[in-house]
């Protein structure tokens, strides 16, 4: 696959999403990291961004809820090149109804090679890690060129 290059701003788009074992978890990450996260822009999935705002204060996108199709909803803002950076505590010791849908999500946030964390210590490296205080170029899938090779 052709890549080309996507600026990830100064100020970034952030979704978080976390499962229902997870929440309190990354609840408690978002409060430590509230002054960090202020200036950009948050999305999330429907409950998760919901306690967010209601325990935080912080104004948050919220998309549907996770298995009515915010994970998918996510998804498609992560292919239109939306969404910077994806934190997503999953819980890997509990079924989920969507897990389809978690799976998509997931490989998406790969497809077009966006940081993604799926636990705190992850979510840490990428919110004290120097990049994300700045803009940064990532390698992404040269969709136009995809296409019209898929055209030709
Ligand atoms: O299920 C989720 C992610 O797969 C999260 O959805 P909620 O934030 O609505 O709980």
């Amino acid at each position: 696959m052709e890549q080309t290059v996507r600026t990830l701003g100064l100020s970034k788009h952030i979704a978080l999403v976390a499962h229902d074992h997870c929440k309190a978890s990354l609840l408690d990450w978002v409060k430590q990291n509230q002054a960090t996260l202020e200036p950009h822009t948050l999305y999330a999935t429907g409950t998760t961004g919901n306690l967010i705002n209601r325990h935080t204060g912080l104004t948050v996108n919220a998309m549907l809820s996770g298995p009515m199709g915010g994970d998918q909803q996510v998804g498609a803002l992560i292919a239109e090149g939306k969404i910077d950076v994806l934190i997503f505590f999953w819980d890997p010791l509990n079924a989920v109804p969507h897990d389809p849908d978690v799976k998509a999500l997931l490989r998406l946030a790969t497809v077009w090679n966006i940081p993604v964390a799926t636990n705190r210590a992850t979510a840490n490296f990428i919110i004290q890690s120097p990049l994300f205080a700045q803009a940064v170029e990532i390698a992404i899938p040269d969709y136009q060129r995809y296409l019209q090779a898929r055209l030709s």
